[in-house]
Protein backbone atom coordinates (compact mmCIF):
# COMPACT_ATOMS: atom_id res chain seq x y z
CA UNK A 1 0.00 0.00 0.00
CA UNK A 2 1.64 3.81 -0.51
CA UNK A 3 1.14 4.45 2.93
CA UNK A 4 4.23 1.12 3.28
CA UNK A 5 6.32 3.49 0.22
CA UNK A 6 5.81 6.32 2.14
CA UNK A 7 7.02 4.68 5.85
CA UNK A 8 10.04 3.51 3.75
CA UNK A 9 11.00 6.70 2.65
CA UNK A 10 10.56 8.11 6.41
CA UNK A 11 12.38 5.34 8.21
CA UNK A 12 15.55 5.69 4.95
CA UNK A 13 16.02 9.20 5.28
CA UNK A 14 16.07 8.65 9.30
CA UNK A 15 18.97 6.19 8.68
CA UNK A 16 20.75 8.10 6.36
CA UNK A 17 20.96 10.76 8.71
CA UNK A 18 21.50 8.88 11.88
CA UNK A 19 18.32 10.47 13.65
CA UNK A 20 16.01 9.55 16.51
CA UNK A 21 12.31 9.07 15.79
CA UNK A 22 12.16 11.83 18.70
CA UNK A 23 13.53 14.19 17.47
CA UNK A 24 11.24 15.28 14.51
CA UNK A 25 8.30 17.32 15.78
CA UNK A 26 6.35 17.13 12.83
CA UNK A 27 5.55 15.23 8.98
CA UNK A 28 4.04 16.32 6.44
CA UNK A 29 3.45 14.29 2.88
CA UNK A 30 1.95 15.04 -0.16
CA UNK A 31 -0.47 12.90 -2.07
CA UNK A 32 -2.54 13.04 -5.27
CA UNK A 33 -4.33 9.93 -6.05
CA UNK A 34 -5.40 9.03 -2.79
CA UNK A 35 -6.27 5.49 -1.05
CA UNK A 36 -9.30 5.80 0.60
CA UNK A 37 -8.39 3.80 3.48
CA UNK A 38 -5.46 5.79 4.42
CA UNK A 39 -6.72 9.58 3.18
CA UNK A 40 -4.30 11.33 5.76
CA UNK A 41 -1.31 8.53 4.93
CA UNK A 42 1.02 10.80 6.16
CA UNK A 43 0.02 9.95 9.51
CA UNK A 44 -0.35 6.34 8.68
CA UNK A 45 3.47 6.40 7.43
CA UNK A 46 4.24 7.56 10.34
CA UNK A 47 2.63 5.45 12.29
CA UNK A 48 3.90 1.93 10.56
CA UNK A 49 6.77 3.51 11.00
CA UNK A 50 6.97 3.31 14.43
CA UNK A 51 7.06 7.22 15.04
CA UNK A 52 5.66 8.64 18.28
CA UNK A 53 1.79 8.50 18.06
CA UNK A 54 2.30 11.90 19.52
CA UNK A 55 3.95 13.09 16.46
CA UNK A 56 1.68 15.01 14.34
CA UNK A 57 1.40 14.73 10.76
CA UNK A 58 -0.70 15.81 7.92
CA UNK A 59 -1.00 15.46 4.50
CA UNK A 60 -1.28 18.03 1.39
CA UNK A 61 -2.35 17.89 -2.30
CA UNK A 62 -1.90 20.15 -4.81
CA UNK A 63 -1.53 17.68 -7.88
CA UNK A 64 2.13 17.77 -8.90
CA UNK A 65 3.52 19.94 -6.99
CA UNK A 66 2.16 18.41 -3.52
CA UNK A 67 5.77 17.42 -2.16
CA UNK A 68 6.47 21.10 -2.70
CA UNK A 69 3.66 22.16 -0.71
CA UNK A 70 4.97 20.10 1.62
CA UNK A 71 8.13 21.34 1.91
CA UNK A 72 6.80 25.01 2.21
CA UNK A 73 4.39 23.57 4.97
CA UNK A 74 6.91 22.53 6.91
CA UNK A 75 8.75 25.68 6.47
CA UNK A 76 5.83 27.63 7.68
CA UNK A 77 5.78 25.64 10.81
CA UNK A 78 9.46 26.68 11.16
CA UNK A 79 9.14 29.94 10.30
CA UNK A 80 5.92 30.78 12.83
CA UNK A 81 8.36 28.73 15.57
CA UNK A 82 5.83 26.13 15.93
CA UNK A 83 8.43 23.55 15.27
CA UNK A 84 11.49 22.80 14.68
CA UNK A 85 12.46 19.57 12.53
CA UNK A 86 10.31 18.36 9.78
CA UNK A 87 9.85 15.77 7.36
CA UNK A 88 8.04 17.05 4.00
CA UNK A 89 7.51 13.95 1.49
CA UNK A 90 5.62 13.00 -0.78
CA UNK A 91 3.82 9.93 -2.10
CA UNK A 92 2.33 8.07 -5.21
CA UNK A 93 1.31 4.40 -5.89
CA UNK A 94 0.33 4.29 -9.58
CA UNK A 95 0.23 0.51 -9.22
CA UNK A 96 -2.77 0.14 -7.36
CA UNK A 97 -5.35 3.18 -7.79
CA UNK A 98 -8.93 3.21 -5.92
CA UNK A 99 -11.31 1.94 -8.37
CA UNK A 100 -15.05 2.95 -7.60
CA UNK A 101 -18.22 1.15 -8.70
CA UNK A 102 -20.21 3.73 -10.68
CA UNK A 103 -22.24 6.43 -8.59
CA UNK A 104 -25.36 4.75 -9.72
CA UNK A 105 -24.05 1.09 -7.96
CA UNK A 106 -23.15 3.25 -5.50
CA UNK A 107 -26.43 4.57 -4.80
CA UNK A 108 -28.15 1.10 -4.91
CA UNK A 109 -25.22 -0.13 -2.40
CA UNK A 110 -25.89 2.80 0.02
CA UNK A 111 -29.88 2.38 -0.43
CA UNK A 112 -29.57 -1.78 0.34
CA UNK A 113 -27.36 -0.97 3.39
CA UNK A 114 -30.46 1.08 4.53
CA UNK A 115 -33.27 -1.37 3.55
CA UNK A 116 -34.60 -2.95 6.57
CA UNK A 117 -37.47 -5.28 4.69
CA UNK A 118 -36.93 -8.14 2.08
CA UNK A 119 -39.44 -7.01 0.17
CA UNK A 120 -37.56 -3.67 0.26
CA UNK A 121 -34.46 -5.36 -0.62
CA UNK A 122 -36.14 -7.14 -3.53
CA UNK A 123 -37.64 -3.83 -4.87
CA UNK A 124 -33.96 -2.06 -5.05
CA UNK A 125 -32.80 -5.54 -6.80
CA UNK A 126 -35.68 -4.74 -10.13
CA UNK A 127 -33.80 -1.75 -10.32
CA UNK A 128 -30.06 -3.18 -11.10
CA UNK A 129 -28.85 -2.79 -14.88
CA UNK A 130 -25.84 -4.37 -16.40
CA UNK A 131 -24.55 -0.97 -17.00
CA UNK A 132 -24.18 -0.10 -13.32
CA UNK A 133 -21.21 -2.32 -13.05
CA UNK A 134 -18.81 -0.48 -15.74
CA UNK A 135 -15.91 0.42 -13.02
CA UNK A 136 -14.76 4.46 -12.99
CA UNK A 137 -11.54 4.62 -13.06
CA UNK A 138 -9.20 7.64 -11.57
CA UNK A 139 -8.31 9.49 -14.77
CA UNK A 140 -5.03 11.61 -14.79
CA UNK A 141 -7.26 14.39 -16.35
CA UNK A 142 -8.18 18.01 -15.23
CA UNK A 143 -11.50 18.03 -13.24
CA UNK A 144 -12.61 21.37 -14.63
CA UNK A 145 -12.26 20.47 -17.94
CA UNK A 146 -12.02 17.18 -18.37
CA UNK A 147 -9.56 17.29 -20.60
CA UNK A 148 -6.40 14.40 -19.75
CA UNK A 149 -2.97 16.30 -19.18
CA UNK A 150 -1.74 14.78 -22.28
CA UNK A 151 -4.18 16.12 -24.48
CA UNK A 152 -3.58 19.42 -22.51
CA UNK A 153 0.19 18.48 -23.40
CA UNK A 154 -0.35 18.04 -26.83
CA UNK A 155 -2.72 21.21 -27.48
CA UNK A 156 0.26 23.30 -25.04
CA UNK A 157 3.09 22.07 -28.24
CA UNK A 158 0.47 22.79 -30.94
CA UNK A 159 0.05 26.45 -29.75
CA UNK A 160 4.21 27.04 -29.18
CA UNK A 161 4.44 25.62 -32.80
CA UNK A 162 6.61 22.51 -30.87
CA UNK A 163 7.04 19.53 -33.26
CA UNK A 164 7.25 15.98 -33.05
CA UNK A 165 10.64 16.24 -33.72
CA UNK A 166 11.44 18.61 -30.78
CA UNK A 167 9.50 16.74 -28.49
CA UNK A 168 11.30 13.53 -29.54
CA UNK A 169 14.71 14.71 -29.23
CA UNK A 170 13.80 16.55 -26.04
CA UNK A 171 12.96 12.93 -24.42
CA UNK A 172 15.98 11.33 -26.08
CA UNK A 173 18.11 14.30 -23.66
CA UNK A 174 16.05 13.76 -20.89
CA UNK A 175 16.86 9.44 -20.84
CA UNK A 176 20.53 10.05 -21.98
CA UNK A 177 21.73 12.38 -19.22
CA UNK A 178 19.41 10.03 -16.87
CA UNK A 179 21.59 7.40 -17.70
CA UNK A 180 24.38 8.75 -17.51
CA UNK A 181 23.97 10.18 -14.26
CA UNK A 182 22.73 6.30 -13.56
CA UNK A 183 25.80 5.29 -14.66
CA UNK A 184 27.83 7.68 -12.42
CA UNK A 185 26.33 6.71 -9.33
CA UNK A 186 24.86 10.29 -8.80
CA UNK A 187 21.61 8.97 -7.43
CA UNK A 188 22.65 9.14 -3.93
CA UNK A 189 19.44 10.15 -2.62
CA UNK A 190 17.58 6.60 -4.02
CA UNK A 191 17.18 3.56 -1.38
CA UNK A 192 16.51 0.40 -2.32
CA UNK A 193 12.80 -1.26 -1.64
CA UNK A 194 11.69 -4.61 -1.06
CA UNK A 195 8.85 -5.49 -3.07
CA UNK A 196 6.46 -7.55 -0.40
CA UNK A 197 4.75 -10.64 -2.26
CA UNK A 198 7.39 -11.54 -4.76
CA UNK A 199 11.24 -11.74 -4.51
CA UNK A 200 12.67 -8.47 -6.12
CA UNK A 201 14.19 -5.50 -4.68
CA UNK A 202 13.91 -2.18 -6.86
CA UNK A 203 17.34 -0.20 -6.47
CA UNK A 204 17.21 1.89 -9.17
CA UNK A 205 15.15 3.80 -11.34
CA UNK A 206 13.72 1.45 -14.00
CA UNK A 207 11.66 3.54 -16.62
CA UNK A 208 15.14 5.02 -17.87
CA UNK A 209 15.33 3.88 -21.67
CA UNK A 210 17.31 5.09 -24.16
CA UNK A 211 15.64 4.73 -27.15
CA UNK A 212 16.51 5.54 -31.18
CA UNK A 213 15.37 8.63 -32.65
CA UNK A 214 13.89 6.04 -35.39
CA UNK A 215 12.41 3.81 -32.67
CA UNK A 216 10.82 7.30 -31.10
CA UNK A 217 9.48 8.30 -34.53
CA UNK A 218 7.60 5.40 -34.90
CA UNK A 219 5.24 5.65 -31.86
CA UNK A 220 1.76 6.69 -32.29
CA UNK A 221 0.28 9.52 -30.59
CA UNK A 222 -0.53 8.41 -27.16
CA UNK A 223 -3.61 10.72 -26.32
CA UNK A 224 -5.29 13.05 -29.68
CA UNK A 225 -5.19 10.27 -32.22
CA UNK A 226 -4.50 10.08 -34.93
CA UNK A 227 -2.69 13.76 -35.37
CA UNK A 228 -0.83 14.42 -31.53
CA UNK A 229 2.41 14.23 -31.47
CA UNK A 230 2.63 13.29 -27.52
CA UNK A 231 3.89 9.51 -27.36
CA UNK A 232 4.43 7.24 -24.47
CA UNK A 233 8.36 8.36 -25.10
CA UNK A 234 7.94 11.94 -25.03
CA UNK A 235 5.37 12.03 -22.00
CA UNK A 236 6.52 10.84 -18.59
CA UNK A 237 4.94 7.47 -17.92
CA UNK A 238 2.34 6.08 -14.72
CA UNK A 239 4.79 5.11 -11.90
CA UNK A 240 5.05 4.37 -7.72
CA UNK A 241 7.27 6.30 -5.56
CA UNK A 242 7.91 8.15 -2.32
CA UNK A 243 10.40 10.88 -1.15
CA UNK A 244 11.05 12.50 1.90
CA UNK A 245 13.62 15.07 3.30
CA UNK A 246 14.44 16.97 6.51
CA UNK A 247 14.03 20.52 7.44
CA UNK A 248 15.27 22.56 10.12
CA UNK A 249 16.80 26.08 10.67
CA UNK A 250 20.25 26.43 9.91
CA UNK A 251 21.01 27.03 13.61
CA UNK A 252 19.01 23.99 14.82
CA UNK A 253 20.87 21.69 12.25
CA UNK A 254 24.29 23.05 13.86
CA UNK A 255 22.71 22.29 17.00
CA UNK A 256 21.99 18.46 16.19
CA UNK A 257 25.39 18.33 14.59
CA UNK A 258 24.09 17.57 11.17
CA UNK A 259 25.47 18.62 7.92
CA UNK A 260 23.07 20.85 5.64
CA UNK A 261 23.05 20.51 1.96
CA UNK A 262 21.19 23.56 0.77
CA UNK A 263 19.21 26.52 2.10
CA UNK A 264 15.35 27.11 0.58
CA UNK A 265 16.17 30.66 -0.25
CA UNK A 266 12.90 31.80 -1.65
CA UNK A 267 9.14 30.29 -3.38
CA UNK A 268 6.40 31.23 -4.77
CA UNK A 269 2.83 29.56 -6.52
CA UNK A 270 1.45 30.54 -9.61
CA UNK A 271 -1.87 29.88 -10.93
CA UNK A 272 -3.79 30.31 -14.20
CA UNK A 273 -7.37 29.28 -15.80
CA UNK A 274 -6.45 25.14 -15.91
CA UNK A 275 -8.53 25.08 -19.37
CA UNK A 276 -6.58 27.91 -21.10
CA UNK A 277 -2.88 26.31 -20.78
CA UNK A 278 -2.67 24.05 -17.65
CA UNK A 279 0.94 23.41 -18.13
CA UNK A 280 3.00 26.37 -18.42
CA UNK A 281 3.56 26.76 -14.20
CA UNK A 282 7.46 27.52 -15.11
CA UNK A 283 6.89 29.80 -17.66
CA UNK A 284 4.89 32.07 -14.62
CA UNK A 285 6.68 31.13 -11.91
CA UNK A 286 10.64 31.71 -13.15
CA UNK A 287 10.20 35.11 -13.96
CA UNK A 288 8.11 36.04 -10.63
CA UNK A 289 10.84 34.28 -8.52
CA UNK A 290 13.96 35.31 -10.19
CA UNK A 291 12.34 39.05 -9.65
CA UNK A 292 11.47 38.71 -6.18
CA UNK A 293 15.04 36.89 -5.48
CA UNK A 294 16.45 40.05 -7.28
CA UNK A 295 18.45 37.32 -9.37
CA UNK A 296 18.76 37.05 -12.93
CA UNK A 297 18.66 33.71 -15.43
CA UNK A 298 22.35 34.03 -15.56
CA UNK A 299 23.05 33.51 -11.69
CA UNK A 300 21.32 30.00 -11.93
CA UNK A 301 23.84 27.07 -11.53
CA UNK A 302 20.74 24.31 -11.51
CA UNK A 303 17.77 23.95 -13.41
CA UNK A 304 16.17 21.23 -12.16
CA UNK A 305 12.46 21.50 -13.65
CA UNK A 306 9.79 19.29 -13.83
CA UNK A 307 9.56 16.96 -17.14
CA UNK A 308 5.79 16.39 -17.10
CA UNK A 309 5.97 15.87 -21.63
CA UNK A 310 8.84 16.82 -23.41
CA UNK A 311 6.07 19.26 -26.04
CA UNK A 312 5.79 20.96 -22.26
CA UNK A 313 9.02 21.61 -21.53
CA UNK A 314 9.83 23.00 -24.86
CA UNK A 315 6.76 24.96 -24.78
CA UNK A 316 7.95 26.53 -21.66
CA UNK A 317 11.21 27.44 -22.89
CA UNK A 318 9.87 29.13 -25.71
CA UNK A 319 7.51 31.09 -23.60
CA UNK A 320 10.01 32.29 -21.63
CA UNK A 321 11.69 33.37 -24.75
CA UNK A 322 9.15 34.99 -26.55
CA UNK A 323 8.27 38.58 -26.33
CA UNK A 324 4.97 37.76 -27.44
CA UNK A 325 4.29 36.13 -24.32
CA UNK A 326 6.38 37.77 -21.72
CA UNK A 327 4.40 40.61 -22.44
CA UNK A 328 1.13 39.40 -23.14
CA UNK A 329 1.09 37.32 -20.21
CA UNK A 330 3.32 38.35 -17.63
CA UNK A 331 3.22 41.89 -18.08
CA UNK A 332 6.56 42.28 -18.51
CA UNK A 333 8.51 44.58 -20.95
CA UNK A 334 10.63 41.97 -23.00
CA UNK A 335 11.16 38.19 -22.77
CA UNK A 336 12.62 36.60 -20.03
CA UNK A 337 15.39 34.56 -22.44
CA UNK A 338 16.24 31.24 -22.57
CA UNK A 339 17.71 29.50 -19.27
CA UNK A 340 21.19 28.20 -20.22
CA UNK A 341 20.91 24.54 -21.42
CA UNK A 342 23.80 23.33 -20.31
CA UNK A 343 22.74 24.03 -17.35
CA UNK A 344 19.34 22.52 -17.56
CA UNK A 345 17.82 18.72 -15.91
CA UNK A 346 21.87 17.23 -16.51
CA UNK A 347 20.51 14.34 -14.63
CA UNK A 348 17.30 13.71 -16.78
CA UNK A 349 13.70 14.37 -15.12
CA UNK A 350 10.33 13.12 -14.80
CA UNK A 351 10.27 12.13 -18.62
CA UNK A 352 13.07 9.48 -17.55
CA UNK A 353 13.70 9.46 -14.29
CA UNK A 354 9.80 9.10 -13.47
CA UNK A 355 6.82 10.88 -12.10
CA UNK A 356 5.19 9.27 -9.18
CA UNK A 357 3.28 12.58 -8.83
CA UNK A 358 3.18 14.11 -5.06
CA UNK A 359 6.70 12.33 -4.78
CA UNK A 360 8.36 15.04 -7.22
CA UNK A 361 9.20 17.75 -5.69
CA UNK A 362 10.90 16.49 -3.52
CA UNK A 363 13.21 14.70 -5.98
CA UNK A 364 13.24 18.00 -7.99
CA UNK A 365 14.96 19.66 -4.52
CA UNK A 366 16.91 17.11 -3.53
CA UNK A 367 18.64 16.81 -7.17
CA UNK A 368 19.28 20.57 -7.64
CA UNK A 369 20.83 20.76 -3.94
CA UNK A 370 23.24 17.59 -4.85
CA UNK A 371 23.92 18.79 -8.82
CA UNK A 372 24.95 22.08 -6.90
CA UNK A 373 27.39 20.05 -4.91
CA UNK A 374 28.95 18.07 -8.20
CA UNK A 375 28.78 21.30 -10.59
CA UNK A 376 30.27 23.76 -7.83
CA UNK A 377 26.84 26.22 -8.35
CA UNK A 378 25.59 28.12 -6.01
CA UNK A 379 22.03 29.08 -7.33
CA UNK A 380 19.32 26.64 -8.41
CA UNK A 381 15.65 26.55 -9.33
CA UNK A 382 13.17 24.04 -8.83
CA UNK A 383 10.46 25.12 -11.15
CA UNK A 384 7.10 22.67 -11.77
CA UNK A 385 3.53 22.75 -13.52
CA UNK A 386 0.52 21.18 -11.87
CA UNK A 387 -3.26 20.18 -12.62
CA UNK A 388 -5.35 22.70 -11.67
CA UNK A 389 -3.44 25.36 -13.97
CA UNK A 390 -1.03 26.02 -10.70
CA UNK A 391 2.50 26.17 -10.53
CA UNK A 392 5.70 26.60 -8.09
CA UNK A 393 9.11 28.06 -8.36
CA UNK A 394 11.65 27.94 -5.53
CA UNK A 395 15.65 29.18 -5.58
CA UNK A 396 17.61 26.86 -3.94
CA UNK A 397 21.33 27.65 -2.18
CA UNK A 398 24.08 25.18 -2.28
CA UNK A 399 25.24 24.88 1.70
CA UNK A 400 28.79 25.90 2.18
CA UNK A 401 30.69 22.66 2.82
CA UNK A 402 27.70 20.31 1.27
CA UNK A 403 28.37 16.93 0.19
CA UNK A 404 26.58 15.28 -2.37
CA UNK A 405 25.95 11.81 -0.44
C1 LIG B 1 1.75 18.39 -14.28
C2 LIG B 1 1.86 16.93 -14.59
O1 LIG B 1 2.87 16.35 -14.33
S1 LIG B 1 0.58 16.16 -15.28
C3 LIG B 1 0.93 14.47 -15.32
C4 LIG B 1 1.79 14.13 -16.47
N1 LIG B 1 1.86 12.73 -16.69
C5 LIG B 1 0.84 12.03 -17.25
O2 LIG B 1 -0.24 12.51 -17.52
C6 LIG B 1 1.14 10.59 -17.55
C7 LIG B 1 1.13 10.41 -19.02
N2 LIG B 1 1.48 9.06 -19.37
C8 LIG B 1 0.56 8.07 -19.54
O3 LIG B 1 -0.64 8.24 -19.27
C9 LIG B 1 1.05 6.77 -20.09
O4 LIG B 1 2.41 6.60 -19.79
C10 LIG B 1 0.82 6.69 -21.63
C11 LIG B 1 -0.70 6.68 -21.91
C12 LIG B 1 1.45 7.89 -22.35
C13 LIG B 1 1.47 5.45 -22.19
O5 LIG B 1 0.97 4.36 -21.52
P1 LIG B 1 1.19 2.89 -22.12
O6 LIG B 1 0.55 2.81 -23.46
O7 LIG B 1 0.78 1.94 -21.06
O8 LIG B 1 2.75 2.88 -22.31
P2 LIG B 1 3.70 1.70 -22.68
O9 LIG B 1 4.80 1.63 -21.69
O10 LIG B 1 2.92 0.43 -22.94
O11 LIG B 1 4.33 2.21 -24.05
C14 LIG B 1 3.61 2.21 -25.25
C15 LIG B 1 4.57 1.87 -26.39
O12 LIG B 1 5.59 2.86 -26.42
C16 LIG B 1 6.86 2.25 -26.33
N3 LIG B 1 7.76 3.12 -25.58
C17 LIG B 1 7.54 3.72 -24.38
N4 LIG B 1 8.62 4.43 -24.02
C18 LIG B 1 9.52 4.31 -25.00
C19 LIG B 1 10.83 4.81 -25.20
N5 LIG B 1 11.43 5.63 -24.32
N6 LIG B 1 11.46 4.46 -26.35
C20 LIG B 1 10.88 3.67 -27.27
N7 LIG B 1 9.64 3.17 -27.14
C21 LIG B 1 8.98 3.48 -26.01
C22 LIG B 1 6.60 0.95 -25.58
O13 LIG B 1 7.60 -0.03 -25.84
C23 LIG B 1 5.28 0.54 -26.15
O14 LIG B 1 5.48 -0.06 -27.39
P3 LIG B 1 4.59 -1.31 -27.85
O15 LIG B 1 3.18 -0.79 -27.94
O16 LIG B 1 5.18 -1.68 -29.17
O17 LIG B 1 4.77 -2.34 -26.78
Amino acid sequence: MPHELARHSLLSLLQKNRLDKELIDYIVYGSVIQEVKTSNIAREAALAAGFSNKTPAHTVTMACISSNAAITTGMGLIATNTYDVIVAGGVEFMSDVPIRHSRKMRGLMLKANKAKTLGQRLALLSTFRPGFLAPELPAVAEFSSGETMGHSADRLASAFNVSRAEQDEYALRSHTLAKQAQEKGYFTDLVPFKVQGIDQVVDKDNGIRVSTPESLAKLKPAFVKPYGTVTAANASFLTDGASACLIMTEEKAKQLGLKPKAFLRDFLYVSQDPVDQLLLGPAYGIPKLLKKAGVTLKDIDSWEIHEAFAGQIVANLKALDSDWFCKTYLGLSEKVGSPDLTKWNNWGGSLSIGHPFAATGVRLCMHTANRLVREDGKLGVVAACAAGGQGVAMLIERYPGATAD
